[in-house]
């Protein structure tokens, strides 16, 4: 068994879509990046990275690449899944955590967790997802961007 962890965070803007696991989240901004800037999967995508000892994301994926300009995460988080099973590991649970102020992510969780379980090849039940406001305080607090966290658990693939 193998642990890892993830951390992002990007800046909100006017003029993106708002891509959070996978999901098109109706609001009035959207999180500025190179990708779709979907920091929810990019959390994820380091924290299996990390328990695999295989680096960071911007090491796989340079945003200095044309080929990642505008790309889905859901594609870069498949992706670390190969990376993963080539090093011969398989995911055995995520839990992630986002940090927004705003939109309420509650109504959406559900098809997030079902994006990401997909791609995992986790049952949903494997794929927590949690939210939380900063209440008020600091960067995201005001409104400037969003945070996500994950923490994930990577095993042998033969391993029982
Ligand atoms: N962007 C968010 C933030 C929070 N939630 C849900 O609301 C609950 C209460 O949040 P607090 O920050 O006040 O503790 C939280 O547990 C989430 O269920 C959300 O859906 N989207
Ligand atoms: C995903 C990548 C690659 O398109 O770009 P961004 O969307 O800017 O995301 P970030 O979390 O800053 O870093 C990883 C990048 O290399």
């Amino acid at each position: 068994m193998r642990i890892g962890k993830g951390y992002d965070v990007h800046r909100l803007v006017e003029g993106r879509d708002l891509i959070l696991g996978g999901v098109k989240v109706p609001y009035e901004k959207g999180l500025l990046g190179h990708s779709d800037s979907d920091v929810l999967l990019h959390a994820i995508c380091d924290a299996l990275l990390g328990a695999a000892g295989l680096g960071d994301i911007g090491e796989h994926f340079p945003d200095s690449d044309p080929q990642y300009k505008g790309i889905s995460s859901l594609l870069l988080l498949a992706h670390c899944v190969v990376l993963v099973g080539l090093k011969g590991y398989e995911v055995v649970n995520i839990d992630a955590t986002l940090l927004a102020e705003a939109p309420k992510i509650s109504p959406y969780k559900a098809a997030m967790r079902e994006n990401i379980a997909e791609v995992l090849c986790l049952d949903s039940g494997d794929v927590n997802i949690k939210a939380t406001t900063t209440e008020g305080l600091g960067p995201v607090g005001r409104g400037e961007g969003m945070a996500a966290l994950c923490v994930a658990l990577l095993k042998e693939t033969d391993e029982a």
